[in-house]
């Protein structure tokens, strides 16, 4: 007979089983502003999931909601089923329970490694035997097991992360939140790091908000990724449905999938404005729109009347290609990265795959591209 989740004693049947975090209604103002607005997200534990969002969308804000730094106007907040936070009034941070990796890793300088990772223990009734053990198993699990007894400044700055994703676990907490861990870091630093993390977060089996405006980290280190613009939160997904199917032409634009140029409705289906034409008429509703164009849509051939006619207007090389400007038929300039180097003044063929374009509602003002507005970015 197979064992059910149900038949075994003190574990909750996983449907029951309730979400590590789970906000409702949230809306959220600071010195007369809305910063957050119907904030509905939840994570199953054992998941992680990315806020990901341009400067200012209310990242950290919401972060700082879970962890308890601050009160949500309207709605509430739950940890584990555990009511946290409703209308004004929130549990404190030390209530919560929660594991904290933040931006500048916030170790204190005059402590030793081991002393940084079991602060979070200090508060804790428990035996000095027992920290000891525990700071050991957090460090070890880090890969920091010979480095307790130096000082952060004696640390690389990837090790002064690991130390600070030491402490935020030491405590075992049924939730971590990462505030922009790797934003201080170069770029280089950062890459290594990213892997670094993914590959702690799923050998702990971590439950992690991972907060970031980097959309390769996010994409890299969570399983569900929200994105949020103005204090909303405008769409929620794996990372490979919002790269295949983002909500909005804003989102879109957001996460770099390609250019976004306008479309009108004209004989024979949709076309660029003044331009070719780009697919049948079923594609999108209305007369106008703004269709995505994804790199990995447009195949460079040989100019001909099946193509989309674009002339080269300048190029970059890049290391790993030629970022070539071309203005296409109707004026609109997109970049495209080339195997070779093209000539300026060249023309080449676009071949697109129509059921890779995506459609969106006409982008408002802006119903036709000024020929000096800058160039359209595409990128595989
Ligand atoms: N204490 C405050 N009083 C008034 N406005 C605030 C306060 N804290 C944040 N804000 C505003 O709230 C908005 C959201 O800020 P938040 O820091 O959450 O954004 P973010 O998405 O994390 O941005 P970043 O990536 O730059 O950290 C911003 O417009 C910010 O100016």
């Amino acid at each position: 007979m197979n064992l059910r989740a149900q038949d075994i004693p003190g574990l909750p049947p996983p449907e029951v089983q309730p979400a590590a975090f789970e906000m409702a209604g949230i809306g959220l103002h600071l010195g007369g502003t809305a910063i957050l607005q119907d904030v509905d997200l939840q994570l199953p534990p054992g998941r992680v999931m990315a806020l990901l969002g341009p400067s200012g969308s209310g990242k950290t804000t919401l972060l700082r909601l879970v962890a308890g730094l601050l009160a949500p106007d309207r709605g509430t907040i739950r940890l584990g089923g555990q009511l946290v936070a409703q209308a004004g009034r929130a549990l404190p941070p030390e209530a919560r329970g929660l594991g904290m990796v933040f931006q500048d890793y916030a170790l204190w300088p005059h402590m030793s490694v081991a002393g940084n990772v079991g602060f979070p223990l200090e508060m804790r009734r428990l035996s000095a035997a027992e920290r000891s053990l525990r700071v050991a198993r957090a460090l070890e699990r880090v890969g920091l097991g010979a480095f307790a007894d130096r000082r952060p400044a004696e640390l690389s700055g990837g090790q002064q992360q690991r130390v600070a994703i030491a402490r935020a676990i030491v405590a075992e907490p049924a939730l971590v939140l990462f505030d922009e861990p790797l934003s201080n870091l170069d770029r280089e630093l950062r890459e290594s790091m990213v892997e670094e993390i993914a590959g702690l977060v799923a050998e702990l089996g971590l439950t992690a908000l991972y907060v970031t405006h980097d959309h390769a980290e996010a994409f890299s280190l969570a399983d569900t990724v929200a994105v949020m613009e103005a204090g909303r939160i405008a769409q929620i997904a794996a990372p490979e449905t919002l790269v295949a199917d983002p909500a909005s032409a804003s989102i879109a634009r957001f996460l770099r999938l390609g250019a976004l140029l306008p479309a009108r409705r004209g004989p024979g289906g949709w076309h660029l404005e003044r331009g070719a034409r780009l697919a049948p008429a079923a594609v999108a509703p209305g007369e106008a729109a703004t269709v995505l164009l994804p790199a990995t849509a447009i195949c460079p051939v040989a100019p001909g009347p099946a193509a989309i006619g674009a002339r080269v207007i300048r190029t970059l090389f890049r290391g790993d290609g030629h970022l070539a400007t071309l203005a296409l038929e109707g004026g609109h300039e997109i970049q495209l990265l080339l195997p070779r180097r093209p000539v300026p003044g060249e023309m080449l063929g676009l071949r697109i795959s129509e059921p890779q374009l995506r459609w969106f509602p006409p982008a408002p003002h802006r119903s036709f591209p000024h020929p000096s507005s800058p160039s359209e970015r595409l990128s595989p």
